[in-house]
């Protein structure tokens, strides 16, 4: 809730011109009734002749179109404070989420976040657009009419004093389980989302497995409990207005009994000031009945605002980075200082990581699978943080410095590079910090072994490949992070080496690169070929998480019999 008040103060102007066309309102409906019951009473009461009411009737036309007008203004201010605000939510999401990339795509499902910064984000809109409009004119238009009233009929003004706070008494009692109900429904929306996102990536392995029918099932499952959700709050939400329109109903029918009885049977009130109040009380009624029905459409928004929030709290303002800058562009040195990580209790955890990467060096992380190497690549990288223990580099924690400066000097290779949906130009230009040159680009691919592949296609860099386009392989999409690479000139390399087999020529190329790239940075292999491993000036062999040796091939072949057992492995049972 405080998070859309906060909101709704940032926007003074426009609930200055809501708080005006409210007390317009107020106005121009005790003048359109006025103006009518004086039309009626000329005609029927006091027999007058057409001349004669001309006037009233064009104050009538008048009074109504100026009403329209202001109607209109009242619903435009609304909408416009509510786009406004969707577009600030939608900028900070979009700005939480890639200010703190790999935390957002570690947690979290993809579905869920584009549920959130679609659904939920419209959602909010109806607090803006129809409750905070109409909370204006229930506090304004009531008051008008309730004045106007007791000027004229002191009886009329006391019943309608009495009755109307069984609406707003009414309306909190529903709006509570609303919010409640909403949530929930967001929630169980978010879930579905996600869930659905996931399973339509995973749709081939899906069908590899022949459970593409189950996965079937459970989206069912999940899109029935989400109507399930929908229906409840649709089902409040009809029980509201059935219920607000039963006592709007019965108030005014009692202010109209209370009328007719003064009126026919003591005739204690005149025709002009019976027709007039009876006119001006649906005007009062009605206006705390629209914000009953705003107000059930408000708390849905407070829910989602709630999801939004969360959302946002979720990724903190800078993802706990500082503001130190590197000195000059060389290699720096990495230092791996006491670092312990964890997944969670009971989880797979890193323990005590301790080492010493001089810059410009090799490094190699060996072990077998599921010892932890590509999760101390990601903790080198930045792209999570230690529970223990810092990351430093050139002597300061990477937390000291712009997450832009580290990022900005950092390659991460992993082995399955991301292509977005694009040209192969574009895809190349996200590895340069700027606007790289066409001539650039090309020597990137050139370097990469790249080059020849592309010159191939009809489009050549202008081939379209990602979701949108054509697929490219694995040893193609590590060539093209290559070329990324080789744009961004990076002081420090991180590299997952691909495990699966590649082709003797992708592994030349890769190879050659890597080695050319290496004359500039520090790199940090997570190293499955022996030659890697081999040349590496440090190795780090790791063993459930712990480093269980560190040092040189030659130095842990002595004195490493875990080391030494994997490389005779890797060599077919030879010992080297
Ligand atoms: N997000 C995660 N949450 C919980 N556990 C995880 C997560 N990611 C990885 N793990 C677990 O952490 C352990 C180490 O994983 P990691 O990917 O670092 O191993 P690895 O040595 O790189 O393996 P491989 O050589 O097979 O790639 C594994 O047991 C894995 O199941």
């Amino acid at each position: 809730m405080n998070e859309l008040k906060n909101r709704l103060s940032a926007q003074r102007r426009s609930m200055i011109s809501l708080l005006l066309f409210s007390v317009l309102l107020g106005f121009l409906a005790i003048l359109q009734a006025y103006f009518l019951v004086s039309a009626v009473d000329l005609v029927f009461l006091k027999e007058a002749v057409f001349s004669d009411i001309l006037m009233v009737l064009i104050g009538l036309f008048i009074v109504l179109l100026a009403r329209t007008a202001v109607s209109y203004w009242n619903g435009r201010t609304g909408i416009r404070m509510a786009s406004k605000v969707k577009a600030d939510l939608r900028r900070e999401l979009l700005n939480r989420f890639s200010t703190s990339p790999v935390q957002s795509s570690v947690s979290g499902q993809s579905g869920r976040k584009v549920s959130v910064m679609l659904d939920a984000v419209d959602e909010v809109d109806s607090y803006f657009s129809e409750y905070i409009p109409q909370v204006f004119q229930a506090s304004i238009i009531p008051v008008f009419v309730l004045i106007a009233v007791f000027t004229q009929h002191v009886n009329s003004g006391l019943i309608m004093l009495i009755t109307a706070p069984f609406i707003p008494v009414f309306m909190i009692v529903i709006g509570i389980q609303t919010k409640k109900k909403s949530e929930e429904q967001l929630e169980k929306m978010a879930a579905f989302s996600g869930q659905f996102l996931d399973k339509l990536q995973g749709l081939t392995t899906l069908k590899l497995f022949g459970k593409a029918k189950r996965q079937k099932d459970e989206i069912e499952k999940g899109s029935i409990g989400f109507r399930e959700a929908t229906m409840e709050i649709l089902k409040i939400a009809f029980m509201n207005s059935f219920a607000l329109e039963v006592i709007t109903m019965l108030s005014i029918g009692l202010v109209a009994l209370e009328l007719a009885i003064q009126l026919i049977i003591y005739e204690s009130i005149a025709f002009f000031t019976a027709f007039f109040v009876l006119l001006l009380v649906p005007e009062f009624y009605n206006s705390l009945k629209d914000l009953g029905n705003a107000f059930h459409n408000g708390k849905s928004s407070m829910g989602a605002a709630a999801k939004i929030q969360e959302e946002l709290d979720q990724y903190g303002e800078n993802g706990g980075w500082e503001s130190l800058q590197f000195n000059g562009d060389g290699a720096p040195a990495i230092q791996l200082d006491d670092i312990s990580f964890s997944y969670g209790e009971e989880r797979f955890a890193l323990r005590n990581i301790n080492a010493f990467l001089p810059p410009g060096s090799q490094a190699a992380i060996a072990g077998k699978s599921g010892s932890g190497k590509t999760t101390l690549l990601h903790l080198i990288a930045g792209l999570v943080t230690p529970d223990e223990g810092h990351v430093q580099a050139d002597g300061n924690p990477l937390s000291a410095y712009q997450e832009k400066e580290w990022f900005n000097r950092l390659s991460y290779i992993t082995q399955h590079p991301y292509i977005f949906s694009g040209t192969i130009r574009e895809n190349i230009a996200i590895g340069a910090n700027g606007n790289p040159s066409e001539e650039h680009i090309k020597m990137a691919a050139k370097q990469a072994g790249l080059s020849k592949m592309i010159e191939e296609l009809e489009h050549g860099y202008d081939t379209p490949v990602g979701e949108a386009g054509r697929g490219l392989s694995g040893g193609e999409k590590q060539r093209l992070a290559l070329a990324r690479a080789f744009l961004k000139k990076p002081s420090v390399i991180l590299f997952d080496e691909p495990t699966t087999g590649l082709d003797l020529y992708t592994e030349q190329i890769l190879q050659a690169s890597i080695d050319e790239l290496a004359e500039h940075a520090t790199i940090i292999t997570v190293a499955h070929r022996l030659h890697t491993i081999r040349n590496a000036d440090i190795i780090l062999f790791l063993e459930d998480g712990k480093v269980a040796a560190s040092g040189n091939h030659d130095k842990l072949m002595e004195t490493s019999p875990a080391y030494k057992a994997m490389v005779t492995a890797q060599q077919g049972g030879q010992q080297s």
